[in-house]
């Protein structure tokens, strides 16, 4: 895997940001020296006010919408209420969505709170922002249900920042305010605050219209519904900043210039540069190749494996963006004299574990260990026996009687994974046989009910490489 990251189209200049003088994480409070100490008062309002030079630090700021100073100022004033929308138009969200989901975090931990909102209405629509063609009508069953599996994943995400100090996250559907809302309603509330000349001078529109196909007005009108989103949160939950990946400008400046014009009020745009993979094009699930967030569409074991093929030119980037991991201590792993892969190991592993929680990490070290060539570790369950299958490990189906009432050997040469009884013997006799990782010294071993898994598979290695499942139940 080679992953960067990088700006999209349409990527203005970073704003100069004013440093607040805080650490590298944020979290830390000066040392009083010969100043009195900050009181807790102080203390607060410095690490909520700490969050953009904190996500500068990590290479998760490109732009600032609505002034860098007037937003540090904001966020020293209280704490903010931050949203980012993700569109439903797959079961999960993936690690290009991660950066977004790691900006919330960082917020979180800053003192503010996250707001995470599903795309129930505007997922139905598409989002040209960065597509060169027409997204397709998706099924309103689907989206409702790719948006109820997103939702569920980002709440338990989000609950899970380490060092969170704002208020528990919260999670929205903008379903529920477009699904009242009649057309004419839309062209007198909100049509008639937005002036065509700048819709059509924004990038998703503007390179889709210089295309051959053009672009619906369906589309076209995208950018209205996500900034109508921001003036509603504004409104119903005083949500005053948006934060999305830099594609996302052009739609973010829609709904800081709506709430501007409609309610007189102050709103905060941040963009975070796209991970981009090596051929430039965005980390997405249109582009295919997606790392999933969601153990249903990847298992943490998978998601482990993914994150460790990091390329050495992209690991520094992505340990600064995509963990918590204090600067200082990232520099240490990257420095020279290190074991092989200890950055890709750490990166592994911490995003894993904000991912998929502490018992997703168990798990998927348990698979890695369990799966290494030769292991006898024993820690063989359903995970390792999917990644098993997953990295290739023929799977058999074998009559369960005839499998739980033989010697495995035979068992091997029925199904054509061994050539003949002689060569199984031979492997028994040289340890290399083993059956979830457990030798087999016995040559007439037979299989058991306690060898199977989830009551019906078991994994047997031939030698140190090759492993294969068998699957117990009524012969095909
Ligand atoms: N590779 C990426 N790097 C940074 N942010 C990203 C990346 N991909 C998506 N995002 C951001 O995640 C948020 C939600 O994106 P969304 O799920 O709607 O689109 P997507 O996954 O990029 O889908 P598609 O590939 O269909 O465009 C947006 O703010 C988007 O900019
Ligand atoms: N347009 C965003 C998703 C989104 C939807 C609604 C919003 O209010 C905000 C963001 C995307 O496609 O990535």
């Amino acid at each position: 895997m080679h992953i960067v990251l990088g700006c999209f189209r349409g990527h203005r200049p970073l704003t100069s940001l004013r440093a607040v003088g805080v650490g590298a994480q944020g979290l830390q409070v000066r040392d009083g020296g010969s100043t009195p100490s900050p009181g807790p008062t102080d203390a607060a309002a410095e690490r909520r006010s700490s969050l953009l030079s904190v996500l500068r630090s990590r290479g998760l700021l490109a732009d600032v919408a609505g002034g860098a100073e007037g937003l540090t100022a904001a966020a020293a004033a209280g704490p903010l209420r931050v949203y980012c929308g993700f569109d439903p138009t797959a079961q999960s969200l993936h690690l290009g969505n991660l950066l977004c989901l790691m900006v919330l975090a960082w917020f979180q931990r800053c003192g503010h709170q996250a707001v995470a909102l599903m795309g129930g209405a505007t997922g139905r629509i598409g989002d040209p922002s960065g597509k060169s063609s027409e997204r397709p009508v998706l099924d309103e069953a689907e989206v409702a249900a790719n948006a109820a599996s997103i939702a569920r994943n980002v709440e338990a995400l989000l609950q899970r920042v380490p060092g969170s100090t704002g208020e528990a996250p919260l999670v929205l559907d903008n379903y529920e305010w477009w699904s009242g809302m009649g057309l004419l309603d839309f062209l007198r509330d909100v049509g008639r605050h937005a002036r065509v000349g700048t819709m059509l001078a924004k990038d998703s529109v503007r390179t889709r219209l210089e295309s051959e196909t053009g672009i619906s007005f369906t589309e076209f009108s995208y950018q209205l519904l996500q900034g109508q989103d921001f003036v509603h949160l504004r409104k119903t939950h005083g949500v005053r900043v948006q934060v999305g990946g830099s594609d996302q400008w052009g739609n973010i400046t829609a709904g800081t210039e709506l709430i501007r014009k409609t309610m007189d009020a102050d709103a905060f745009g941040l963009t975070v540069p796209l991970l981009l993979k090596s051929d430039g094009t965005k980390f997405g699930k249109s582009e295919g190749g997606a790392i999933w967030l969601s153990p249903a569409k990847l298992s943490p074991y998978a998601f482990y494996q993914a994150l460790l093929a990091t390329a050495d030119d992209d690991v520094a980037r992505m340990l600064r963006a995509l963990t918590f991991l204090p600067l200082e201590q990232i520099d240490a792993l990257l420095a020279p004299g290190q074991p092989p892969a200890a950055a890709q190991r750490a990166l592994a592993a911490e995003v894993t574990r904000f991912v998929h929680g502490e018992e997703g990490l168990r798990g998927a070290l348990a698979a890695t260990r369990a799966l290494a060539p030769g292991s006898s570790e024993g820690s063989v369950d359903l995970q390792t026996l999917e990644a098993a299958v997953a990295g290739g490990a023929p799977k058999f189906a074998v009559d369960r009687e005839a499998a739980l009432g033989g010697p495995l050997i035979d068992l091997l040469v029925r199904v054509g994974a061994q050539p003949s009884k002689g060569a199984a013997r031979r492997l028994v006799q040289g340890r290399g046989l083993r059956v979830n990782n457990k030798v087999v010294t016995d040559e007439g071993r037979g299989l058991a009910a306690d060898d199977l898994v989830d009551g019906r598979l078991v994994m047997v290695s031939l030698g140190k490489k090759k492993k294969l499942v068998l699957e117990l139940g009524v012969a095909p």
